[in-house]
């Protein structure tokens, strides 16, 4: 974070917060890679914002150590650290005009008048705020605003820049463009990016990986195909998008090699010989769940019947209930879900093998 120009590689071991009695974040390691963008994913309370208050300096962790590229700066001011923040509610100095808000970082440092008028042309250009240089915060859109907080933010090349919800407060296109611009601009200055956000897709969609938080701790981190495809736990799984979840019993995974029919009888699927052993809950994203003709014992699959249906246009969306009781959610194709409606709502559900995971059953 010292070291400008640099992207910043940082490490946080065992940091805990308490506010009282109140566990905030607990015993959190988490290695953010240099140029990474890593986005911080969890529900409201979680403890994101205040695992990004510590990384910039502003609340000091009860336990555990802060690393930026080998240095301890646990208890360094958050003026030392020079992290680029934008916040949503990180106001522009609104007396300042756009430009004189984004050169403000660097008359703090001292640059001298010739590099500050580069950088801040160099910077207004690449947020694509040419002609609106001299115009005050008040006279520009909410889009154009986060602009000027980007450049403010990024001009005097932090190692590490921390955004917290910045674009929470925009509707839905022009968010969707600041999440393009923000990408863009992560990909050219190759700056070490920490975002918070709550919305799953935006994490997925941005990232290069997702940590993923809940009460205070960390869950999971790694790649937005892997916390999808792979989630360690129920929570992660659900959190990230809509999951079928089969309860299975004494899953008895099969002995030889990797992959076999796992023993249980009333979901015929298969599984990892290492896999989890006695109850555990098999997870299936709904895209990965098709309607066959009829039961094969050479598929995974389960006996299911239609209660609801729902016309999406390009395709049907179907709540089923499997004879277990366990409650499913399809989207097929119009006339797949047409053809089971008319079969009497019996159907049977297959999945690709390697789509369905196991879980362990309860909790967490
Ligand atoms: N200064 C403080 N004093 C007491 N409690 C606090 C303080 N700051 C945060 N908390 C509590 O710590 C918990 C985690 O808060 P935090 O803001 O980190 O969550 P978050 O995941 O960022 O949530 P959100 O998405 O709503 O911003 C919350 O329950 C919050 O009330």
């Amino acid at each position: 974070m010292q070291q400008p120009g640099r992207a910043a590689e940082i490490k946080a071991n065992g940091i805990g917060k308490s506010f009282g009695s109140f566990r905030a974040l607990d015993n959190l390691t988490l290695d953010i890679g240099r140029g990474e963008f890593l986005t911080l994913l969890g529900p409201s309370g979680s403890g994101k914002t205040t695992f990004l208050m510590i990384l910039a300096g502003f609340v000091q962790p009860s336990e555990g150590k802060l690393f930026s590229d080998g240095v301890d700066i646990t208890h360094r001011p958050a003026e030392q650290r020079a992290a680029g923040m934008v916040f949503q509610g990180y106001a522009l100095f609104p007396h300042m005009s756009v430009e004189q808000n984004i050169a403000f970082p660097l008359k703090v440092r001292k640059k001298s008048a010739s590099e500050i008028k580069s950088r801040v042309g160099e910077m207004v250009e690449r947020v694509g705020l040419r002609g609106h240089e001299k115009k005050l915060p008040s006279q520009l859109s909410g889009g154009q605003q986060q602009r000027v907080a980007l450049a403010r933010a990024l001009v005097f090349e932090p190692g590490v820049l921390l955004l917290d919800e910045p674009f929470s407060a925009l509707d839905k296109s022009l968010r969707g463009q600041m999440q393009a611009e923000m990408k863009r601009l992560h990909q050219e200055t190759g700056t070490t990016f920490v975002f918070v956000t709550h919305d799953q897709s935006e994490a997925l969609a941005l990232s290069s990986r997702v940590a993923i938080f809940n009460h205070g701790k960390l869950l999971q981190v790694g790649r937005p195909d892997e916390v999808y495809d792979r989630p360690a736990n129920r929570f992660v799984a659900e959190f990230l998008g809509e999951i079928n979840m089969l309860p299975v019993k004494g899953v008895r995974p099969a002995d030889n090699g990797a992959t076999g029919l796992c023993e249980d009888r009333a979901v015929n699927m298969r599984c990892k010989a290492e896999a989890i052993k006695g109850d555990a809950i098999l997870a299936i994203r709904p895209e990965d769940m098709s309607i066959a003709p009829e039961a094969s014992v050479n598929q995974n699959g389960i006996a299911a019947t239609a209660i609801a249906s729902t016309y999406l246009g390009a395709a049907t969306k179907l709540d089923l209930t499997t004879r277990q009781g366990a409650k499913v959610t399809v989207s097929v194709p119009n006339e797949v879900a047409a053809a089971a409606l008319s079969n009497g709502n019996s159907v049977w559900l297959t999945w690709p093998a390697e789509k369905g995971f196991l879980l362990p059953d309860g909790g967490q």
